[in-house]
């Protein structure tokens, strides 16, 4: 309840700002952790995520995020979205480990309802959506670029992008492995799953996790380029192609999204996950000292 207060009062305060803007001809909107501008060609905004340090998916980024979004769709003049990071080095470290671990079931179950919200419009979108991946981006940050309608990645090999959840212990639901294969086939899917491989930018692009790889430097003016090229179809039958293409993927979620909810919070209540994610969070941690 109080996160649809806070989400009516967002979409409230940023279709004001938004529109103040647009008469200064400024054409910028802003949560907290995500910033969009609209500045650039004509109907393409630019999404940046902005929850340092690692642009992880908090429960406020995953609301933040899917307003901006809705808020885009609703803006009729805009047709296209490149996303981006504007945290260095990092495009998204994935969902949120703290919105996962040590938390009651009430809690799992809201963040799934939000990641799974997010994934929907995301994926479903009529607008065309580029990633300018530059950073790192593991699991639920490859799970964004994967709803990309096109990937731009910067060739730096520090740079790993992949769906890593069997490494922490817990399994990609059907959903992102239906994503996963829809992008890179059966074959590859299966193995990049089971191993949790993040693959480096090269073999990424072999295997067809990313589209293009271009020097850190050109990721954003290749992006729009790219939007250039796309923003040429007429916008009718490449959203109706687009449709034809991931509904079934979508559809597969939507009639089972209750039960998906269900098997997360009791998977991610369980102690042998709980202890698994210590293990990785604390992992993290001794990588640092
Ligand atoms: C039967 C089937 C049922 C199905 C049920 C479903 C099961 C669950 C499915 C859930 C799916 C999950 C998908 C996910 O997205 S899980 C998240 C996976 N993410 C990762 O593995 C990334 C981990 N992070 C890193 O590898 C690195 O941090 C980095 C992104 C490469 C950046 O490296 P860095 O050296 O620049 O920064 P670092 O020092 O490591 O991190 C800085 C601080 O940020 C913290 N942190 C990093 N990642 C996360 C994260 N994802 N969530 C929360 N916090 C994160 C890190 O711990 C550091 O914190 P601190 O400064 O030490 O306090």
């Amino acid at each position: 309840m109080a996160l649809a207060a806070a989400r009516r009062l967002l979409l409230h305060a940023g279709s004001r700002l938004g529109r103040r803007e647009a008469v200064d001809g400024a054409r910028r909107f802003a949560n907290k952790r995500v910033l969009v501008e609209t500045e650039g060609p004509a109907g393409v905004a630019v999404m940046k995520l902005r929850n340092p340090p690692v642009n992880s998916l908090s429960l406020e980024c995953l609301t933040e995020f899917t307003i901006s979004l809705e808020k885009l769709e609703n803006d009729k003049s805009i047709r296209g979205v490149i996303l981006t990071s504007e945290c260095p080095g990092i495009f998204s470290a994935g969902l949120d480990l703290l919105e996962m671990y040590g938390r009651n079931p009430a809690h799992y179950a809201e963040y799934w309802k939000n990641v799974q919200e997010l994934w929907l419009r995301l994926y479903t979108s009529n607008m065309i959506l580029v990633s300018a991946i530059n950073g790192a981006s593991p699991a639920g940050g490859c799970l964004l670029a994967l709803c990309c309608d096109y990937r731009v990645m910067a060739d730096n090999p520090k740079y790993t992008i992949g769906l890593n959840e069997s490494l922490l212990g817990i399994v990609a639901p059907f959903w992102f492995k239906d994503m996963y294969v829809n992008t890179i086939g059966h074959r590859e899917a299966e193995r990049a799953l089971q191993l949790g491989t993040l693959f480096p930018p090269a073999e990424a692009l072999k295997v067809g996790v990313v589209d293009e790889l271009v020097p850190e430097d050109k990721v954003h003016s290749k992006a729009r380029s790219v939007m250039a090229k796309w923003l040429a179809i007429p916008d009718h039958s490449r959203q109706l192609t687009k449709n034809m293409m991931r509904k079934a993927t979508a559809d597969n979620l939507i009639k089972q999204r209750e039960a998906d909810i269900q098997n997360f919070t009791s998977f991610i209540s369980k102690d042998s996950i709980q202890k698994s994610l210590h293990m990785y969070l604390e992992k993290l941690k001794q990588k640092k000292g």
